[in-house]
């Protein structure tokens, strides 16, 4: 017997009753959920308490649109439109569904809204880790491009200066734990290769560790850069979207290289992200949850920038929570001649035949005040090893901007030298430099300084240059 437009009894099946439709919506696996029009809750099934994890009577009666005003079946209601299908984000309990829903009419009316969907926090996550890993490859091919032979741990870190001890063993330390680390010292002193050293030693190291220099890029580009944006969210946007570096480091380490660079409004928003782990990319509304470990690097004066007003107070107390401060090359100069040999035997590996400083050179390389610290000191020796023929690096191999003093050099020297001394040094840095520009051949440097040969050769003997 036909009792409505799609249901019939038989002598098996002799009624349709509510009790058997409810039962019949218990056993659906997707959440069905029923709303009146002042959007309470009139009916969900036991899916609902299952997928959402809250207590079907917890909800029933209570009004859809204070728990969840921005849910499709609450825009849908509000539209005038009588379905709506496809993804939805449930802000109260952080979970994503799909499904679809549509008002309910009874014949006379509209009566409210019926919703049916399904939980997929579980896709959208592995979608997330697939992006993430889609990312970090992208990111990883990008850097290889530019990939310089960094140490990668404590062990491979060259240095036996004390403090530079005291700095290692405090950041061996830290690295065990997911404390926030913050690098000071001036450029080329190594901040990025301690970084990697740190994460490295850390729980973290095999998931990525993600560079941002925040000096490199401008401000309108940042903030996309380090939360992502999603698809549309400026002209030139990607389409689908794209993951920032937070996300991208999501369970790993994030490096911000240059923190002192950062504009203050983009501080302010960095400052959440580190205070709650949490944000939403650029032109989204769903806030993003992310695990992730923090090492930042400057080497500007950040106490003196808060003073002026330059650098956010809290931001500071938030990255300050444990210093590591590498000194400039000048205050350890007895770590110049292991580093030098690391470098020579990269280079020498790379030329194909041994590399050694001569006597003079090492002399040089530790009066020289090193304001570009290892990285001008790495790159002092391959250019030598480069135009080097032999195996002995000798003072005229240098690059001739090393061999020319700048008046801050002079000012510092002029303090403790008598003038005598510092025109007999400044006399010995021009013979060395005139020698080096003539690839050494002493009288095209005797000419070019003006000496005769007597006076020329009386002090190459007096400053020890052969
Ligand atoms: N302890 C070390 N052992 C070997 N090489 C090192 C060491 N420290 C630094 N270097 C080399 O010196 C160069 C500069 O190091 P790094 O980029 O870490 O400096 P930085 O302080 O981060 O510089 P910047 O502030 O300009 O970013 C790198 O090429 C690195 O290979």
């Amino acid at each position: 017997m036909s009792t409505g437009v799609h249901a019939v009894t038989t002598s098996n099946f002799p009624q349709w009753d509510r009790e058997l439709l409810f039962r019949i919506m218990d056993n659906i696996h997707d959440v069905v959920l029923v709303i009146d029009t002042d959007t309470t809750i009139v009916y969900a099934n036991e899916a609902y308490a299952r997928i959402l994890g809250v207590p079907v009577e917890k909800v029933l009666g209570r009004r859809l649109d204070k728990i969840e005003p921005k849910s499709e079946a609450i825009k849908l209601m509000r539209s005038g439109k009588s379905f709506h299908m496809g993804k939805d984000y449930l802000d109260s309990l952080g979970i994503d569904v799909v499904g679809s829903s549509f008002l309910l009419n009874d014949g006379h009316g509209i009566i409210g809204c019926v919703s049916i969907f399904k939980n997929i926090s579980e896709v959208i996550e592995l979608n997330r880790e697939l992006e993430q890993t889609k990312g970090v490859a992208d990111y990883l091919k990008e850097q290889l491009e530019q990939w310089e032979q960094l140490p990668l741990s404590f062990k491979e870190y060259v240095g036996q200066n004390s403090n530079l001890k005291e700095t290692l063993v405090l950041a061996a330390k830290v690295a065990k734990t997911d404390s926030t680390v913050l690098i000071r010292g001036e450029s080329g002193v190594g901040k990025e290769v301690l970084a990697r050293a740190v994460h490295n030693s850390s729980r973290r190291k095999d998931k990525p560790l993600i560079k941002v220099n925040c000096a490199a890029i401008n401000d309108n580009l940042i903030e996309s850069e380090l939360f992502g944006y999603e698809e549309g969210a400026f002209t030139g946007a990607k389409r689908g979207g794209k993951l920032g570096k937070f996300e991208l480091a999501h369970s790993g380490t994030i490096f911000l290289d240059e923190i002192g660079d950062m504009s203050i409004t983009m501080q302010a928003k960095l400052l959440r992200v580190l205070q709650e782990k949490e944000f939403e990319r650029v032109g989204g509304t769903k806030t993003i949850k992310v695990d992730i470990r923090v090492i930042a690097a400057t080497n500007r004066d950040l106490e003196t920038m808060i003073k002026e007003g330059t650098f956010r107070r809290d931001l500071y107390y938030r990255l300050n929570i444990v210093p590591l401060n590498l000194a400039p090359l000048r205050e350890r100069k007895d770590d110049i001649l292991a580093l030098s040999k690391t470098f020579l035997e990269r280079f020498a590996r790379e030329i194909g035949h041994e590399l050694t400083l001569s006597p003079q050179v090492v002399r040089f390389f530790q009066e020289y005040d090193w304001p570009g610290n290892i990285r001008e000191l790495q790159n002092v020796l391959e250019h030598a090893s480069i135009v080097c023929n032999g195996t002995s690096i000798e003072m005229f191999h240098l690059p001739s901007q090393v061999l020319h003093l700048n008046d801050d050099q002079l000012k510092v020297r002029s303090k403790s030298q008598t003038v005598k001394e510092i025109v007999a040094s400044l006399e010995k840095e021009l013979i060395l430099s005139a020698l080096a520009t003539n690839k050494n051949n002493r009288t095209k440097a005797m000419k070019e300084l003006g000496f005769s040969r007597r006076v020329f050769y009386d002090k190459l003997r007096r400053y020890g240059i052969e």
